[in-house]
């Protein structure tokens, strides 16, 4: 007999005794009738060793839609996919997956530290209301959560906070996420769906490995940053030569963990009160992307001075140039956003906003950084990414020629010793250029290239030495 067949049999008992109970109630004093009363709840008790919470869909005078029950479903949507027989498939608001449900009158077993328990599903159904225009049944679904009174600690003590907390985590694990931008004062979002991940991120693998397990272990650490008593926040400073990864690993980030992603442009914001009120709408699980700092911001909290900034202007179209136009140009406006501006925020205001947010800056020229905003504590990590080595390119070559081995690699790799190149120069030699392209075509174009830096290199320092 089904778990919930059995419940409805000891309820229609309970039903019969109470049935029975009231016609007593005619005929007996006050006084009999209390100890009655009295002794069959001893009885219910001991005949229905079981407790049944009950959670519906909507609650309050408003009738929101409750989050204990959209929690529940989430964690149960795994129970459900194994155990039930009946399912509901739906694609939810804002998720980007199918998410599956038990249907209505459904049930399935949990277990929980050794104690199992039972959730059944079910739904309620009004009569329309005669006044009302709209003539839809009324149906109030609902939950309904069975287990030992004797395990009672268990469940409201751990359990049910286990379940909440789980059914929270697939919702934001499926949950579609977004890329905001800001223009002004004001966000504006798309679908964020790019496609890097850290194991496509061509880098030196232990500090991949070093990177991944940082941010895993901030993801995990609410209760500690609540514990000492600090915002639960962490920078990241990404510094490097254009075109080694920056921005691929910001974006490596938000899927790894699941977060949105705000670019924030700071040239585009007025002032102060202006950055204040952005950074006070980012949402909690997001990653808050400032490129380029050295060029948006007022390092010093005044103005640049016109000529260093046009000389830090021809160096960024230098940079530009190099990279074969991978950077999108800027429009030369300057803000008042001052320094410590923008780090009083990140310090003060966010502690008083909780939730998880990274930040991270990205520069190409980490020694014009002012001492204020590298030193340790504001951002907690400095990465740097580099030029192309062997790993990395053995990397790029897997992920874009499908090979992890080749009798070119050797060569390549002497090449890469020598040789300054960026990934998004090596990536853009293995790119294949036609459907059935021989990789060793791309492997010898990328030797090539590196041969003929190499000898470049090697005219400009004969040169430098003449000069000296
Ligand atoms: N480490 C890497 N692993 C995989 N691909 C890379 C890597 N570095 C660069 N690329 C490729 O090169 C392109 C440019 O890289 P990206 O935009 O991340 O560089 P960046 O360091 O942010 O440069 P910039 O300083 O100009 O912002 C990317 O689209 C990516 O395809
Ligand atoms: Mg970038």
């Amino acid at each position: 007999m089904k778990q919930g067949d059995m419940f409805a049999q000891i309820g229609s008992i309970i039903a019969s005794l109470m049935f029975i109970w009231a016609i007593f109630q005619q005929f007996f004093p006050y006084q009999l009738r209390n100890q009655i009363e009295k002794y069959s709840q001893k009885l219910v008790t001991f005949i229905y060793p079981y407790i049944q919470i009950t959670f519906h869909e909507f609650t309050g005078e408003r009738l929101m839609r409750s989050e204990a029950y959209s929690s529940i479903e989430n964690y149960l949507s795994t129970k459900a996919s194994t155990q039930a027989k009946r399912l509901k498939g739906d694609i939810a608001k804002n998720n980007q997956a199918l998410v599956l449900s038990m249907d209505d009158h459904e049930e399935v077993g949990d277990e929980f530290n050794g104690v199992k328990l039972w959730w059944a599903s079910g739904k309620n159904i009004s009569k329309p209301n005669s006044f009302s225009l709209h003539h839809n049944i009324d149906e109030k679904r609902y939950y309904k959560l069975t287990f030992h009174k004797h395990n009672r600690d268990v469940i409201l003590g751990t359990y049910l906070n286990y379940v909440l907390k789980e059914g929270k985590a697939i919702k934001v694990k499926n949950r579609q996420r977004k890329l905001y931008t800001n223009s002004g004062s004001y966000w504006s979002h798309v679908v964020f769906e790019h496609p890097s991940t850290f194991e496509t991120l061509a880098m030196d693998f232990e500090k991949k490995k070093m990177i991944i397990d940082d941010l895993i272990t901030f993801s995990k650490a609410g209760e500690f940053y609540a514990r000492i008593g600090r915002a639960w926040k962490r920078g990241y400073l990404l510094y490097g030569p254009p075109g080694t990864g920056k921005s691929t690993m910001i974006a490596a980030m938000a899927n790894l963990l699941g977060y949105d992603l705000y670019d924030l442009e700071l040239t585009a914001v007025k002032d102060n009160t202006e950055l204040r009120k952005l950074l006070i709408e980012t949402s909690s699980k997001s990653i808050i992307v400032i490129e380029d700092i050295d060029c948006s911001l007022d390092l010093t909290g005044q103005r640049r001075k016109k000529k260093e900034k046009r000389e830090l202007e021809d160096e960024e179209k230098d940079s530009r140039e190099k990279k074969g136009g991978i950077m999108e140009e800027r429009d030369g406006k300057t803000s008042n956003v001052t320094l410590s501006g923008l780090l009083n925020f990140i310090d003060g205001l966010w502690s008083a906003c909780g939730g998880e947010r990274l930040i991270v800056f990205t520069t190409n020229y980490v020694e014009k950084l002012d001492p204020a905003l590298v030193r340790k504590g504001r951002m907690d990590k400095h990465i740097e990414l580099s030029y192309c080595g062997f790993e990395a390119f053995k990397m790029l070559a897997k992920n874009y020629l499908n090979i992890e081995s080749h009798n070119l690699f050797g060569t390549i790799c002497e090449l890469l010793k020598e040789v300054e190149i960026t990934p998004a120069d090596v990536a853009e030699h293995l790119m294949p250029k036609t459907a059935s392209g021989d990789a060793e075509i791309y492997l010898k174009s990328l030797i090539q290239a590196l041969e003929l830096a190499k000898e470049e290199a090697r005219v400009k320092s004969v040169e430098d030495s003449k000069k000296l």
